[in-house]
């Protein structure tokens, strides 16, 4: 009943009125959070009835997961939500979100992913692979967007991606309002072990994500909370399968001068000569401390992404090209792109409790300020608050308030220059991809920059040339006229590199080591 109220007052009041009224009805909305808090009375009965059928040798079945499903949805229909729920695939629960503007998102409470993103002509952004197995929830589902904690890649002994995508995630009655809530959708789910799960790695922690949806931007905001004395060691990654039309016209921006470890020649340093990366050929690539914004330009659909990672320092770019995987289709890799923000070092949270890595001010003025820039553009916006510290980084024992630290102060001011530098804040560049950011999908006349385009071309038409009119080196080139890949150039600093932090692990997750999470 509120929403739809405060929807009608926003339209016709205005943004103002429309925040007031929700201020008005703050305390209501706490009552009405109040079933589910009883709900969750009933679902931990039912975990420790999991529990022990688990201890007999039973595995959760669907029956347990839609009676947990049903009573969910008991619970919610006494109270109003800025979503609502469907059945998603394999009727797992699902959040559904939609904005005024006609697009939408849905989130799996199974595994907390986001399975669709729509644009407003209802087109899907995000890919879904062809031969999902179906089996248990990790299965059901192969593609859209997943956190992967508390490990990424397979670059510790916690098994591929962690397990945070495998896991039922529950709804977040108390979100922490870290976040800028400008979006009428949003939703916050939460994470935290079961006994079980400490038994394989023994660390208290809870995982949340924040997943809102504005008109042409997906924002996702991951947050990690130590509720442990002892220090918590992980490495994270925001997981985005992205839908392209072909992957040999796509190329991405960004990346140029950046070091990357190639995963396909054990995590071997190299640095990035080319101006753009194009495909033609299987790719697993981790780039290091990556500038804030990286664009992934579809040429055939005319269709430009810009990932926006503010706190996740590197971007991870893959794709599997012919590689057989059980669970991709034999063409599935044409139609799919990866890049992933990710903090490829060991992150260290001293202390328990939250603590911000951006002062919440400043990320808002440079999310407002990134919005005007890209007002029509597909943003997938992750920004990481974690609870500090990454090693390599001066190490803050006693941050419980950033500014309190006169060495975290430090660290933030030096990130924010470069964060200026890095959206090119100086430079006065409105658009600097081919496409307009405005994504008209449907229209073949696409043009920026002073840039003229050939027209789209369908699937059927693959003689059309669609490089880049311009000659400079780095200019895109199509798949009928692209030159072998270039000579890659070992990084200078490689050793210092991995002796600094990526091969290391501390202390504290070394005497985790011996757990391991398979999956
Ligand atoms: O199987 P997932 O979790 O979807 O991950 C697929 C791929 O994701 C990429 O990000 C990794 O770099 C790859 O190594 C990995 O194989």
């Amino acid at each position: 009943m509120l929403l739809p109220l405060a929807n009608f007052y926003k339209i016709v009041f205005g943004q103002w009125l429309h925040n007031f009224y929700q201020l008005l009805n703050f305390n209501w909305l706490k009552l009405l959070f109040r079933p589910l808090v009883h709900y969750q009375f009933t679902i931990k009965k039912i975990d420790r009835k999991l529990e022990n059928r688990s201890k007999e040798g039973c595995k959760r079945n669907l029956v347990v997961d839609r009676i947990r499903w049903m009573l969910f949805l008991s619970f919610l229909k006494q109270m109003e939500m800025p979503f609502r729920f469907i059945n998603g695939p394999s009727s797992l629960p699902c959040v559904f979100l939609s904005e005024p503007g006609g697009s939408s998102a849905q989130v799996l409470l199974s595994g907390g992913q986001v399975v669709s993103w729509k644009n407003e002509q209802g087109e899907e952004l995000l890919f879904k692979s062809s031969k999902a197995t179906g089996k248990s929830p990790r299965t059901s589902f192969k593609g859209g967007i997943s956190v992967c904690f508390p490990q990424f890649g397979n670059s510790g002994s916690l098994g591929h991606q962690g397990s945070s995508s495998s896991k039922l995630w529950s709804l977040n009655n108390c979100p922490l309002h870290l976040v800028p809530t400008g979006s009428p959708s949003s939703v916050e789910l939460i994470l935290k072990p079961t006994e079980n799960d400490i038994r394989i790695w023994p660390r208290s922690f809870e995982l949340r994500i924040h997943v809102s949806l504005g008109s042409g931007k997906l924002t996702i905001v991951p947050q990690v909370k130590n509720t442990d004395s002892k220090s918590l060691s992980f490495t994270i990654a925001v997981h985005n399968y992205l839908s392209v039309s072909d992957i040999s016209e796509v190329r991405v921006e960004g990346l140029e001068t950046h070091d990357y470890l190639d995963n396909l020649l054990h995590r071997e340093r190299f640095t990035e000569q080319a101006d753009a990366l194009t495909f033609d050929g299987e790719v697993d690539r981790i780039y290091l401390e990556t500038q804030t914004n990286i664009a992934i330009i579809d040429h055939e659909k005319k269709r430009t992404f810009v990932l926006r990672k503010d706190g996740l320092p590197d971007a991870v770019v893959w794709n599997p090209w012919t590689k057989r995987l059980s669970d991709f289709g034999d063409n599935d890799y044409t139609q799919m792109v990866c890049v992933n923000s990710a903090a490829s070092w060991i992150l260290k949270c001293f202390f328990n409790g939250f603590s911000l890595l951006h002062r919440l001010s400043d990320y808002q003025s440079n999310l407002s300020r990134f919005v005007q820039k890209c007002k029509t553009a597909y943003c997938i916006h992750d920004v990481h608050c974690y609870d500090l510290v990454a090693t390599g980084l001066p190490l803050i024992t006693s941050a419980s308030h950033p500014h309190s630290c006169p060495k975290l102060k430090e660290f933030f001011e030096d990130k924010m220059e470069n964060d200026e530098e890095s959206r090119g804040v100086s430079k006065k560049v409105e658009n600097p991809y081919p496409y307009p950011l405005s994504v008209s999908v449907t229209s073949p006349t696409g043009s920026s920059g002073g840039l003229t385009r050939q027209g789209s071309i369908t699937k059927n038409n693959n003689s059309a040339c669609l490089c880049s009119p311009t000659t400079h080196a780095g200019s895109f080139r199509c798949r009928l006229h692209r030159i072998p890949s270039l000579q890659r150039t070992k990084s200078m600093d490689q050793d210092a590199h991995q002796q600094h932090h990526h091969s290391k692990p501390d202390p504290a997750s070394t005497t985790q080591g011996s757990a391991t999470i398979s999956h």
